[in-house]
Formats: structure tokens, C-alpha cells, sequence
């Protein structure tokens, strides 16, 4: 059965033009004027565009003496409720685990899912099993990107030496070393001196974690990235020093990428100040929300481009898991929700502000991500014979979010009041309609794991010119005679 989207405006990271995009067995099969199929799906008004990746979730995780609330079922609906069409997750293996028994637990929970899905595994500790376990992992499992914690002491992570042992493998192997850029150490004396001066309360969180601690480890990471020869990914960028040793790298010619989420962008410090208990502590993530300068420095970023991708960080605890931490900020599990509400808020506060244009939305959503984790043109974009994971955007569909009407399981939300003007009329995951003006026909169980290969193009690159420019000893003539 074939399904033509008609009427509508097809936006793409590089292109804008008025089309129909006929659908079928999952795929685009032709784009073009005046097309017909077995079914259609007006889009008049509407932008037609590939469906947004985020990049950056939590689903069910371990984390903090409990689990993530929502899941690959509920975490997947909110997804497609906002446009989003594919996700992917951290696998993250226990201390002394392998990493393969580790993806053995994330692939019981993702069968649930709604809407494709990819995973990231996380490098928690170093020895001969992990240095292996990434070679079969890269070459069987279809998983190309690593994440290393330079933060959460005692628990996820990892110290120099491990960073830059795991870097190295990944180098050889082609594979992508992601990293979340907290001073781990740092963050660990100030949040013992605050407890001690009795600063408990979730603003001691945002203390905590101040701007230097992301920005050196930002710059560390990349450093060590680069003696590596490694791709770097930084996730969860957050201020302007981490931003700036982000800016410095592209401008060598490093090849790093920097990841603001949609709370970072949109939400601030002050949150943390508020009187209630529950609303600063529903807001408590790593790295913390920062203030209106940040704010800029990130958007600047997206708009030159020294800023690739908007992400979620989907980690959503509800206001029980929350309270955990009362007399005791560093309790609180750490993580916001955002899956539902990343698309709409970034249309509103980038493109109807101008900020963005329409097509630089498409490229920071969906179309950069797809190509860092190699597994563009299937995702992100609109293309003959790429998967129909797209969005019917409407720019005049508008609501007001609230915890109330949202897919996520939790009992809040950190952008509850807010107003939002441009929001899916349809969304399409590998053809099939899971949203239609709002009302939900997900199915579960119907997402895909995506499979990326490693090795790609700017690994090669980077190899190549790693090699070129490796030491060398120098070919000399008149060496005296050794032992004179
Ligand atoms: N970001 C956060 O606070 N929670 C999720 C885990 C992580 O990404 O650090
Ligand atoms: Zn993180
Ligand atoms: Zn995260």
C-alpha cells in the first residue's frame, strides 16, 4: 500500500521546494509533482521534513539507586508526539561488566520501542575485556559511538588514562568517542564543602558544577582526543567555556562537534532559586542550567555552525524518584525530560525568532546527527530510497505544554506553561502514521534497531592525516661511529 503526502513544502538540511513524497514498504519511492497513492495525507501549509534524532536518551536506566521512569515504550511516544522519529540510547555496562552482556540487558528493553532506535555504549571502566569487547561490538553490533563520564566519582566514571586508552582503541577501530565534560574530581570536593557549609537545597547543585568544570574538562577531553587521533562528540554542552574549547578545536581543524540540549537553551539558572523544594529539584541535571550569557553563547554556536546538533538528555525521574535527595542535593537523581517538547520548543525559540532558518532546524535535529553517527541518507532526510521517517510540520499548529496532556510517564514537566507555535500534523515512522494531529497511533514494538558501521569518512581523514604527520626518525648522514 502506497501513501502520498500532498500539498506540502519539503524542507531539507539544504533544500526548499514544493513536492508530494510518495511512500511505500517503509520507503520514499518518489518525490515529485502531482503524485497519487492509496492513500494521502494533506499537507497543505505544512513543511515536509525528515523526522528529528535526538540523539541523547535514558530510557529505563540505572542510575542513582533507581531507574529512569520512562522507557522505550513511553519514552518512544513522546518522541513521535513531537516529530521526533528516532532515538538513541546509552548501553551502559556495569563496573567489570562486559560490554556485550551489558547490550544484552538494552536489547530486551528496546523491543517495546515505538519508533527506531540506535544505541551508544559506554565506556565505565578499562582492561583487556572492554579493549576487546569493542572490537566485536564495533564489527557485529552495529554501534560505533562511545561515551566516556568524566563525571559522577565512584560510579560511571572514568580517569585519564582510561579516556585515553579508549580513545586509542577507538581510533583503530573507527569508532567515535563521546564524552560528558564534568571534572569529576572537582565536582566532588565542592559538593563535599557545600553539604559541610550546609548548602543542601538543589541551588547547591547548580554550585557545584560551575562553568569551569565543563570547560576544562571540555578542553582536556579534546586534547586527549586529539593525541589519540580520535573523533570527539561532546554531549550536553552547556556553557560558554566549553563552547569556546569546542569553537577553538573546529578552527584547528579537529574534528569535534559540540551538542546543546533543549533545556540548556531554553531554560535557566534561576529555575534552581525558585521557593518550592519539588520545582528546583525536578530541574536538577548534569550539567546544571546556566544563565542568559550561556544562553547566547549557545545559540551563537548553532547559528555559525561551531554547534552541531539539539538534543534531549531524556532522563526523566518522577517527583518521588526527585525527592530522594531532600537534605541532601547530591541525592537527587540527576535528569530532565525534554523527548516530546525538543522539536516545537526549538521551532519557537529558534526559527520563529530567526534565529534559525527553517533549513538549519532540519540540519541541528536530524540531518548532522545522522551523518556523525553514519547512518545518513537512511535517516535524516528526504531522499528516494531513504526510510519515510518524516514529519508533516505544521508552523501554525500552536499548544500550551503541560504534564497533563504529554506521552511521558512522569507527573510534570520542565517546560510546563509554555506556548508553542509549530508542532507535527503528521508523523510517519518508516511510513506508518504514528501521530495525526495529535492523536496517538504509535504501535509498540514497531521500531527498528539502526545499525552504523564504523569507519567513516572522517575517521578515515582523520587517520590519514594522522599518518602523514606521525614522528618520524630523521635520515642522516655523518652519525660518528657508536662507542668513540
Ligand atoms: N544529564 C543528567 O543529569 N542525567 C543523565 C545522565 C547523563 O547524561 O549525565
Ligand atoms: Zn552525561
Ligand atoms: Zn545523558
Amino acid at each position: 500500500m502506497s501513501t502520498v503526502i500532498k500539498n506540502g513544502t519539503v524542507v531539507t538540511a539544504d533544500l526548499t521546494y514544493r513536492a508530494d513524497v510518495k511512500v511505500e514498504g517503509g520507503v520514499i519511492t518518489e518525490i515529485g509533482p502531482d503524485l497519487r497513492g492509496d492513500k494521502e495525507l494533506d499537507a497543505s501549509g505544512c513543511y515536509v521534513m525528515p523526522g528529528g534524532i535526538d540523539p541523547h536518551t535514558h530510557l529505563e536506566m540505572p542510575f542513582m539507586g533507581t531507574y529512569s521512569t520512562d522507557d522505550f515504550e513511553s519514552g518512544t511516544r513522546a518522541a513521535l508526539a513531537g516529530g521526533t522519529t528516532m532515538v538513541v540510547d546509552f548501553a551502559l555496562p556495569n563496573p567489570g561488566e562486559s560490554l556485550l552482556d551489558a547490550l544484552k540487558r538494552w536489547d530486551n528493553k528496546s523491543t517495546r520501542a515505538n519508533c527506531d532506535y540506535s544505541f551508544h555504549m559506554a565506556v565505565t571502566w578499562w582492561g583487556e575485556q572492554v579493549f576487546d569487547d569493542l572490537k566485536t561490538v564495533i564489527e557485529t553490533r552495529g554501534i560505533n559511538t562511545f561515551k566516556h563520564f568524566m563525571a559522577y566519582k565512584g560510579a560511571l566514571m572514568v580517569n585519564d588514562d582510561e579516556l585515553f586508552s579508549s580513545f586509542k582503541r577507538l581510533a583503530e577501530l573507527g569508532g567515535t568517542a563521546l564524552v560528558h565534560a564534568e571534572n569529576g574530581d572537582v565536582v566532588a570536593e565542592l559538593s563535599a564543602k557545600l553539604l559541610a557549609e550546609g548548602n543542601v537545597g538543589p541551588e547547591a547543585h547548580a554550585y557545584s558544577r560551575p562553568p569551569q568544570v565543563e570547560g576544562e574538562a571540555t578542553n582536556r577531553a579534546i586534547m586527549i582526543a586529539d593525541m589519540a587521533g580520535v573523533p570527539l562528540y561532546v554531549v550536553h554542552t552547556s556553557c560558554e567555556e566549553a563552547h569556546e574549547a569546542i569553537r577553538r578545536a573546529k578552527m584547528q581543524g579537529k574534528r569535534v562537534w559540540g551538542e546543546p540540549l533543549i533545556q540548556h537553551l531554553t531554560l535557566d539558572e534561576s529555575e534552581y532559586f525558585h521557593h518550592d523544594w519539588e520545582h528546583a529539584a525536578r530541574r536538577v541535571m548534569s550539567p546544571p542550567f546556566r544563565n542568559k550569557q550561556h544562553q547566547d553563547s549557545l545559540w551563537n554556536g548553532l547559528q555559525s555552525g561551531t554547534l552541531s546538533v539539539v538534543a534531549t538528555d531524556h532522563c526523566a525521574f518522577t517527583t518521588e524518584q526527585k525527592r530522594h535527595g531532600v537534605g541532601d542535593f547530591t541525592k537527587i537523581p540527576n535528569g530532565t525530560g525534554g523527548l516530546e517538547d525538543r522539536m516545537p520548543m526549538l521551532w519557537t525559540h529558534g526559527v520563529n525568532t530567526g534565529r534559525l532558518t527553517p533549513n538549519e532546524f532540519v540540519a541541528v535535529t536530524s540531518t548532522n546527527i545522522a551523518k556523525i553517527l553514519n547512518c545518513y541518507p537512511k535517516k535524516g532526510a528526504v531522499l528516494v530510497g531513504a526510510d519515510a521517517d518524516l514529519v508533516v510540520w505544521d508552523p501554525d499548529k500552536a499548544k500550551v505544554i503541560s504534564a497533563e496532556t504529554q506521552q511521558s510517564s512522569i507527573d510534570y514537566n520542565v517546560f510546563e506553561g509554555k506556548e508553542v507555535r509549530g508542532l507535527p500534523r503528521f508523523t510517519l515512522t518508516r511510513g506508518t502514521v504514528a501521530v495525526h494531529d495529535g492523536e496517538i497511533q504509535t504501535q509498540e514494538g514497531h521500531g527498528k534497531f539502526v545499525a552504523r558501521e564504523a569507519n567513516t569518512h572522517v575517521n578515515k581523514a582523520l587517520s590519514t592525516w594522522k599518518e602523514l604527520t606521525a614522528p618520524r626518525p630523521v635520515e642522516r648522514t655523518g652519525i660518528p661511529p657508536t662507542g668513540v
